[in-house]
C-alpha cells in the first residue's frame, strides 16, 4: 500500500517556479486553502538545472531545491505539451524549445518561435496530420526534511494555427481543449482553471494534503 499523504500545515509555502504565468495560476489555485505563498523568484532562490528525463523527476528536483534553500515546504510544477504526431515531443523539453529572451528588460522566452517550431514539424507530415496533443502537469510538494508528494494531471486537446488569444502563457494560444473551440489564451483564467492539466493535478493535491 502506498504511504499516506502528509498533511500540509497552514503557513508559508514556496512556489518553486520562476515562470510568472505559472506562479499566477498556482496562486489562484491555492487562494482558497489558507497558505501564504511566496515564489522562488521573490525569495531570490536559484533556478535549478532541469536535468531529469521525466516531469516527475524535474518537479521533485525543483521542489527539493526550494525546500532545502528556504526551510519551507515548496510546491513545484513541471509541465509540458505532448504532441501525438511528434511522438510526445516537446514533452519535458517544452520550455527548452522556447529561446530565452529579454522583453523590455524582463527575462522571458520566445513562445511564438517555439509554437512555430511545433507547427513546422506537424506541417512536414502533411495537411492530414493528427493534431491531437495534451498538456501534462506534475506537481511535487517537498518538505525541508526531504519528504515529498507527487500529483499528476492532464488535459486532452488539439493544436491550431495560427496562435489565437492574449490570455494565459506559454503555448496557450495554439491549444484548444477537447470539445471546445477557443484556445486556452482566449478563455478567462477561471475557465482554464476548471479544466487545465494544472487544475487536474491540483485537485489531486488538494485531496491528498489539505
Ligand atoms: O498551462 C500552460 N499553458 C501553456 N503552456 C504551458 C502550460 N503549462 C506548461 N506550459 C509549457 C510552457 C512552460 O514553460 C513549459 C513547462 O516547462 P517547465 O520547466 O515546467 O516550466 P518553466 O521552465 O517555464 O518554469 P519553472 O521550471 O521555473 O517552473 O510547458
Ligand atoms: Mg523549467
Amino acid at each position: 500500500m502506498a504511504a499516506p499523504h502528509r498533511k500540509l500545515a497552514p503557513g508559508k509555502l514556496v512556489i518553486a517556479s520562476h515562470n510568472a504565468g505559472k506562479v499566477r495560476e498556482i496562486r489562484a489555485l491555492l487562494a482558497p486553502y489558507g497558505v501564504d505563498p511566496v515564489s522562488a523568484a521573490d525569495l531570490g532562490l536559484p533556478e535549478p538545472e532541469e536535468t531529469g528525463t521525466s516531469f516527475r523527476d524535474n518537479a521533485l528536483l525543483k521542489a527539493h531545491a526550494s525546500a532545502a534553500a528556504s526551510g519551507l515546504p515548496a510546491l513545484a510544477d513541471d509541465s509540458g505539451l505532448c504532441v501525438d504526431a511528434l511522438g510526445g515531443r516537446p514533452g519535458v523539453y517544452t520550455a527548452d524549445w522556447a529561446e530565452r529572451q529579454w522583453f523590455e528588460g524582463n527575462p522571458g522566452r520566445d513562445w511564438y518561435l517555439a509554437m512555430g517550431k511545433v507547427e513546422g514539424l506537424l506541417a512536414e507530415q502533411g495537411p492530414d496530420v493528427d493534431r491531437s496533443a495534451r498538456f501534462v502537469c506534475t506537481l511535487a510538494l517537498a518538505w525541508p526534511d526531504g519528504h515529498a508528494e507527487v500529483f499528476e494531471g492532464r488535459v486532452e486537446g488539439g493544436l491550431t494555427w495560427p496562435p489565437r488569444g492574449k490570455l494565459g502563457f506559454g503555448y496557450d494560444p495554439v491549444f484548444v481543449p477537447a470539445g471546445k473551440t477557443l484556445t486556452f489564451a482566449e478563455i478567462e483564467p477561471a475557465e482554464k482553471h476548471a479544466i487545465s492539466h494544472r487544475a487536474d493535478a491540483f485537485a489531486k493535491l488538494v485531496a491528498g494534503v489539505f
